[in-house]
């Protein structure tokens, strides 16, 4: 995987955008029609890498906004393949520990949190313009995890440690410490490729999933350009 691959818009750019892999940040430069003022990066997966190179694109420059986009698993019921999801906070999902009475996060253990919230006016000003662009949108908690649901057990766990989950993703969360570390507004968007649950990999819709999000980054160029 290439760690922060610097994009045709690299530079000059005031609003991040940080993707996960190539194929995310090129579907997203399709419909941004390459044009300043993004700077468009693909950090690599997991909220390691994106924080990492959310935190070092930070450290040079100042940015606006910081969106975490690409594709996504949808929770059965909330966000279908093929949907558009803006987070109203990214939550780590599996960020804290086991216990014998259950799951302890972050908070519980007095250590942060595991929910940072998305910056309520520009998330609810892009998920109307993709309403508005005819774009089928939902807005709610999308979780970061370093391991994807796999099974329907794990998918329901989740689904009750974040009551109104809508998608999953590895890296919200990790753009989402860097942003709030500087200052700087979060957003997270992703396009959903698959439902969350047992593992087919087979069946996702990836390529629908990225035309999704080319359609959304033009919409993001209306209300963040
Ligand atoms: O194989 C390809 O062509 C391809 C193109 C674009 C993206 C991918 C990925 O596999 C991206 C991995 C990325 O996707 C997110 N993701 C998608 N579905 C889930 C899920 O159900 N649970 C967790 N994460 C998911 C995640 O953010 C990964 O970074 C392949």
């Amino acid at each position: 995987m290439t760690q922060d691959v610097r994009s045709s818009v690299d530079g000059d750019g005031d609003v991040l955008i940080v993707t996960a892999v190539e194929a995310e940040r090129d579907a997203l430069l399709r419909g941004l029609r390459n044009g300043s003022p993004f700077d468009v990066v693909a950090g690599g997966v997991g909220p390691a890498a994106a924080a990492a190179s959310a935190a070092a694109r930070m450290a040079r420059r100042r940015y606006r906004l910081a969106i975490c986009a690409g594709i996504g698993g949808g929770f059965p019921g909330r966000a279908e393949v093929g949907a558009l999801v803006v987070a109203d906070e990214a939550v780590a999902a599996d960020l804290g520990t086991e216990a014998p009475e259950g799951f302890l996060s972050l908070d519980r253990l007095g250590f942060g949190s595991i929910r940072i919230p998305a910056d309520e006016g520009k998330s609810a000003r892009l998920a109307e313009a993709l309403r508005s662009a005819g774009l089928p949108v939902v807005v709610g908690p999308v979780l970061t995890v370093s391991s994807a649901t796999g099974t329907g057990e794990t998918a329901k766990v989740r689904a009750m440690r974040v009551p109104g989950a809508a998608a999953e993703a590895m890296e919200g969360y990790g753009v989402a410490v860097a942003a709030q570390n500087m200052g700087v507004p979060f957003l997270e968007i992703r396009a959903v490729s698959n439902p969350v649950g047992p593992r087919n990999r087979g069946t996702w819709k990836i390529e629908a999933a990225l035309e999704r999000l080319a359609e959304a980054g033009a919409v993001i160029r209306e209300v963040f350009g």
